[in-house]
C-alpha cells in the first residue's frame, strides 16, 4: 500500500508579458515546495478604502511557468503517474481553472502542432513503448471515453452511433455495488493493443465531443471529460491479474456565473457546472477535515466516478491551471485556494489483484472433481462402468511422461479411481513384457557384432575422428548457405506479394519493410496500414464523417465552402501541417530507401564473410589444410564493417519509427481540423439562411428565395441567398450588368444609386440590413437574368470567371456563384425558347 496526499502542480498560462508585469513572482528558492506569490494591483480594489490583502502566497509541489513546454510538464507531472500504473496502481491527473487558462491544452493538447502534444498522447506513446520493452507480462489495454454534460454522463465512443448532437450518444449512468464500487452503464470499452490504436480513439473522442457541440453548449469550456487508460497484466503462467486505471481529466471552466456573465441556457448549465464543481469542493472539504465519517461522493456524477482518486485507491495529481492577468486575478486566486485544499488529502493506494476468472474454473473444477474421487472412497461406491477412450489416452500419456522423467521422486497421480490404477498396472506390464521379449530378439545379433569388431588402432581412430570432425565442419557451411539461398527465395518471394499488394493499394509507403535481423522482419508493414485510413476503423470513420458530410452538399454548397475554407484561420493551420506532413513523408521517404541500402549492404557483408568461409573449407579440403579457427585480417575488416552498418541501421530506423507516429498524430490533426471546419461551416450556413429570412419579412418564399417559378427543388435550394458572411468580408461587389439593361427594370425611379446598377459602377451590398442585401440581391438576380438570357453559354463561363478575378471579397465570390448555378439551367431553357420562337 502506498500512502501519499494528492500531487498538486501550477502551471501559468503563457499572455502577453506586459499584463502579467508585477503579478505573479515565482519562488523557486524554498527547493522542496516552490511557492508562487500572487499580487493583487491596488487598482482593483475599485478606489475603496480598504485594508484587502495585497500579496498572496500559495505552495505547490512545482509551479511551471509560461515558457514550460509541453514535454516538460509530461516529465514531471504525468511519467511518475504512469510508472505507477504500469506497477498496478490506480493514478488519476486532473486539470482544474478558469476557462480558457489551459486545461484541454495540458491534457489534450493543441490541435496546431506536433510538439503541442498533451498529457494524453504523450502518456498513451510512454505507456506502449513499456510495454514492448516488458516481455515478462501479458498485457492488456482498453480505453474508455466520458463525457460528463448537465450531470448526465455521455459515451464519446460508442461505434454504434453518429453523433449530431450531444444527445445521439449513448448516456453513461453511475451504478453502486453493495461492496460501493462505481459501475458505470453503457460506457464502451475499447480494447487497444497499439499505440496508434489507442490514439485512434481519443481523436475520435474529441472530434465526437466537437460534432456533438451544439452553440448552446460550445463544448469543453461547460463539460467535463473523463479519458480512461484501463491496464491489466498477467505473468505468464500465474493466476493472478493486475488491474489498474488511468484516468485523465479535463475538468470545466471554474469561474463563477457571475463572472461569466451568462443567461438562459447557459446560466443553467453554468450552474450545473458549478454545482458539479461545488460538490467536487465540498468532496474535497470533507476530505481535508479530520474525523469526518460522511464524505458526500453521491452529490454528483462527477464526483461519483472520480470517488477512488480523491481519497481513496489512488496516485492522484491535480494541475492548478492559471491565467494570470489582471482581469483573472480573482480566480487565480481561488484556483490556488482550491489547490491547497486539495492538497491535504490522502490517498491510499494499493495493488488491485485478482485471481484470473478462467484459471480460477479450472482450479475450481480439479478440486470438485478430486472431493468426488475421495467421497468415492470414504463411500466404498466405486464406479463400475468402462474407461471412455479419452481417460484412456490420458493415462497413457501420463504413463509415458512418468517413465521418460528422469526425477527418480516423481509420481504418478492417478486419483483415487480405483478403475485408473488398475488400468496403469496393466498397461506397465504389458510394457515391460514387450520389452523383455524384444531384448531376446536382439541379443544375439549383437554379440555377433562384438565378436567381428576389431580394436581399432589408436592413431587410426584419432584420424578418422578428425576427418569426421572437418566433414561436420563443411556439413554446417553448406547447410547454413541452403538455408540462407531458400530464406532469400521466400523473401524475394514476399517482396514480389508486399509489391503487388501496394501497388494494388495504389500508394507507395515511405516505410522499409524490414529489419535485417531476422525474426523481426516486416516490422513496419503492418504499421505502415495505420497510414492507410481504410485499415483503421476509427480513423475511416472520422474521414467517413467528413466526406461523409461533403457528399450531401449540393455543388453550390461546395463552393461556398470551398471560399469559406480559404478564408478561415485554421486554414492556416492546415496547410502547415500539410507542408509539415509533405517534409515528413518526403524525409520518411529518404530515410526508407537509405535503410533499404543499409539493408542490402548488411545482407552483401554477411554473403562476404559467408563466401570467405566457404573459400577458406575449399581451400582446407584440397590442400588438406585445417580450417582456422580464428576469423583473418579481411574477416576482421568485413566484420566492424557489418557492425557498423547495423548501427546506422538501427538509428535510422528508430528515427523512422518516430516519424511515423509524428505523421499519424499530423494526419489526425488534420483530420481533426477539418471535421471542425465543415462543422462550422453548416452552422454558418444555417445561421445566414435563417438570419435573412427572420431579418427579410418583405423577402418571401415568392419573390427571393425561389426566383423563377419553374425552378426544381434542387435549383431551388441552390438559388438560396448565401449572404456573403457579410460583415466579416470585404464589400461585395457586383460586376455591372452593361447597356444590356433597362434602367426601368432594375430599380425605381426614386431608388439610391447604389441600387441602380448604373454603367461601370460597382454594387456595394455589404449593409448589415437584411431588407436592403435581400432586395440587392433580388435585383441583381434580376439584372443576371437579363443578361444571360443574351449571353450564350461560353460568354456565361467567361463572365463567371471574369467576375471571379473582378470581385474583390468572398462575399462577391458567393453571390456570383450562387446566381451563376441557378442561372446556367435556367439560361439554357432560355436559350432553347428563343430557338423554338426563331424556327417558329
Ligand atoms: N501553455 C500554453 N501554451 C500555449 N498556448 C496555450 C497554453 N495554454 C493554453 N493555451 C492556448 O490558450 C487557449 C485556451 O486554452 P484551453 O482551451 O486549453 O483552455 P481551457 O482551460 O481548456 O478552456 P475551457 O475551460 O474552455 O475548456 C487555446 O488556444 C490554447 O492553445
Amino acid at each position: 500500500m502506498v500512502k501519499q496526499t494528492i500531487q498538486i502542480f501550477a502551471r501559468v498560462k503563457p499572455t502577453v508579458r506586459k499584463q502579467q508585469q508585477g503579478i505573479y513572482s515565482i519562488d523557486e528558492d524554498e527547493k522542496l515546495t516552490p511557492s508562487l506569490e500572487i499580487i493583487l494591483p491596488r487598482d482593483l480594489a475599485d478606489g475603496f478604502v480598504n485594508n484587502k490583502r495585497e500579496s498572496y502566497r500559495f505552495k505547490f509541489q512545482r509551479i511551471f511557468d509560461q515558457d514550460a513546454k509541453q514535454e516538460t510538464i509530461f516529465e514531471n507531472i504525468a511519467k511518475p503517474v504512469a510508472e505507477s500504473v504500469l506497477a498496478g496502481y490506480n493514478g488519476t491527473i486532473f486539470a482544474y481553472g478558469q476557462t480558457g487558462s489551459g486545461k484541454t491544452f495540458t491534457i489534450t493538447g493543441g490541435a496546431e502542432r506536433y510538439s503541442d502534444r498533451g498529457i494524453i498522447p504523450r502518456t498513451l506513446s510512454y505507456i506502449f513503448e513499456q510495454l514492448q520493452k516488458d516481455s515478462s507480462k501479458i498485457y492488456t489495454t482498453h480505453i474508455s471515453y466520458l463525457e460528463i454534460y448537465n450531470e448526465c454522463g455521455y459515451d464519446l465512443l460508442d461505434p454504434r452511433h453518429e453523433a449530431s448532437s450531444l444527445e445521439d450518444l449513448p448516456k453513461v449512468t453511475v451504478l453502486e455495488d453493495p461492496d460501493q464500487n462505481i459501475h458505470l452503464k453503457n460506457l464502451s470499452l475499447h480494447q487497444a493493443a497499439t499505440e496508434e490504436e489507442a490514439l485512434n480513439l481519443l481523436f475520435l473522442g474529441d472530434t465526437n465531443r466537437m460534432i456533438a457541440e451544439t452553440p448552446m453548449n460550445q463544448a469543453s469550456t461547460r463539460s467535463h471529460c473523463i479519458f480512461t487508460i484501463h491496464l491489466s497484466s498477467k505473468e505468464p503462467g500465474s493466476a493472478t491479474v493486475r488491474h489498474a486505471k488511468l484516468h485523465l481529466v479535463d475538468l470545466a471552466g471554474s469561474e463563477r456565473v457571475a463572472k461569466t456573465g451568462v443567461g438562459g441556457q447557459l446560466l443553467t448549465e453554468a450552474k450545473y457546472i458549478n454545482l458539479s464543481l461545488h460538490y467536487l469542493e465540498q468532496v474535497i472539504i470533507a476530505l481535508s477535515e479530520k474525523h469526518r465519517s460522511h464524505i458526500p461522493y453521491r452529490n454528483s456524477m462527477m464526483t461519483s466516478v472520480l470517488r477512488d482518486s480523491l481519497g481513496g485507491n489512488c496516485m492522484t495529481t491535480m494541475i492548478a491551471t492559471l491565467s494570470l492577468e489582471k482581469r483573472n486575478i480573482d480566480e487565480s486566486i481561488s484556483t490556488c485556494r482550491f489547490a491547497q485544499r486539495v492538497a491535504l488529502i490522502k490517498n491510499e493506494a494499493v495493488l488491485n489483484e485478482e485471481i484470473d476468472p478462467k484459471l480460477m474454473i479450472i482450479r475450481l473444477q480439479k478440486e470438485i472433481q478430486e472431493l468426488k474421487d475421495e467421497l468415492a472412497i470414504v463411500t466404498g461406491e466405486q464406479r463400475t462402468e468402462a474407461l471412455t477412450e479419452a481417460e484412456l489416452l490420458q493415462l497413457e500419456k501420463l504413463i509415458t511422461s512418468f517413465l521418460e522423467d528422469q526425477d527418480p521422486e516423481s509420481k504418478l497421480e492417478v486419483g483415487t479411481d480405483m478403475r485408473k490404477i488398475h488400468h496403469c498396472f496393466h498397461y506397465l506390464k504389458k510394457l515391460l513384457n514387450d520389452k523383455k521379449i524384444h531384448r531376446q530378439s536382439t541379443a544375439p545379433s549383437e554379440n555377433k557384432d562384438q565378436n567381428c569388431q576389431e580394436p581399432l588402432k589408436e592413431e587410426e581412430y584419432k584420424k578418422l575422428r578428425d576427418i569426421l570432425q572437418q566433414r561436420d565442419n563443411e556439413i554446417n557451411i553448406l547447410v547454413n548457405m541452403l538455408k540462407k539461398e531458400k530464406k532469400k527465395a521466400q523473401d524475394a518471394l514476399h517482396l514480389s506479394s508486399v509489391d503487388r499488394s501496394q501497388l494494388s493499394h495504389g500508394q507507395s509507403s515511405p516505410f522499409p519493410p524490414g529489419n535485417p535481423d531476422g525474426p523481426k522482419t516486416l516490422p513496419f508493414s503492418a504499421s505502415t496500414q495505420a497510414l492507410d485510413s481504410s485499415t483503421s476503423p476509427y480513423r475511416s470513420s472520422l474521414l467517413h464523417r467528413k466526406t461523409g458530410m461533403r457528399e450531401e452538399m449540393s455543388l453550390g454548397r461546395q463552393e461556398a465552402f470551398e471560399i469559406f475554407k480559404r478564408d478561415h484561420a485554421d486554414s492556416v493551420t492546415i496547410e502547415d501541417n500539410k507542408q509539415i506532413l509533405k517534409q515528413r513523408f518526403a524525409e520518411a521517404k529518404a530515410l526508407g530507401e537509405s535503410i533499404n541500402e543499409a539493408r542490402s549492404k548488411i545482407g552483401r557483408l554477411k554473403e562476404e564473410i559467408t563466401q570467405r568461409h566457404v573459400q577458406q573449407v575449399a581451400l582446407g579440403i584440397s590442400e588438406n589444410i585445417p580450417v582456422p579457427s580464428m576469423p583473418d585480417q579481411l574477416e576482421e575488416k568485413l566484420r566492424s564493417q557489418l557492425e557498423e552498418e547495423k548501427r546506422r541501421y538501427k538509428t535510422m530506423f528508430a528515427r523512422l519509427k518516430a516519424l511515423k507516429v509524428e505523421i499519424e498524430h499530423l494526419q489526425l490533426l488534420m483530420d481533426k481540423a477539418k471535421v471542425k471546419l465543415q462543422k462550422e461551416f453548416e452552422a454558418w450556413w444555417a445561421k445566414e439562411a435563417t438570419s435573412l429570412q427572420v431579418n427579410s419579412p418583405a423577402v418571401t418564399p415568392s419573390n427571393h428565395v425561389k426566383p423563377f417559378p419553374q425552378m426544381s427543388e434542387a435549383q431551388h435550394e441552390r438559388s438560396q441567398p448565401l449572404s456573403n458572411k457579410s460583415d466579416v468580408y470585404a464589400r461585395k461587389i457586383l460586376p455591372s450588368p452593361g447597356p444590356l439593361l433597362h434602367s426601368q427594370e432594375q430599380s425605381s425611379p426614386g431608388a439610391p444609386m447604389e441600387n441602380r446598377f448604373p454603367v461601370s459602377t460597382p454594387v456595394h451590398c455589404g449593409s448589415k440590413n437584411g431588407l436592403q442585401r435581400a432586395q440587392l440581391q433580388q435585383r441583381s438576380v434580376d439584372c443576371w437574368k437579363q443578361l444571360v438570357t443574351w449571353i450564350p453559354v461560353g460568354r456565361l463561363c467567361f463572365f463567371k470567371d471574369g467576375a471571379l478575378d473582378a470581385a474583390s471579397g468572398a462575399g462577391a465570390r458567393l453571390t456570383v456563384l450562387s446566381l451563376l448555378w441557378v442561372l446556367e439551367p435556367w439560361a439554357a431553357r432560355q436559350r432553347r425558347v428563343l430557338g423554338v420562337e426563331r424556327a417558329l
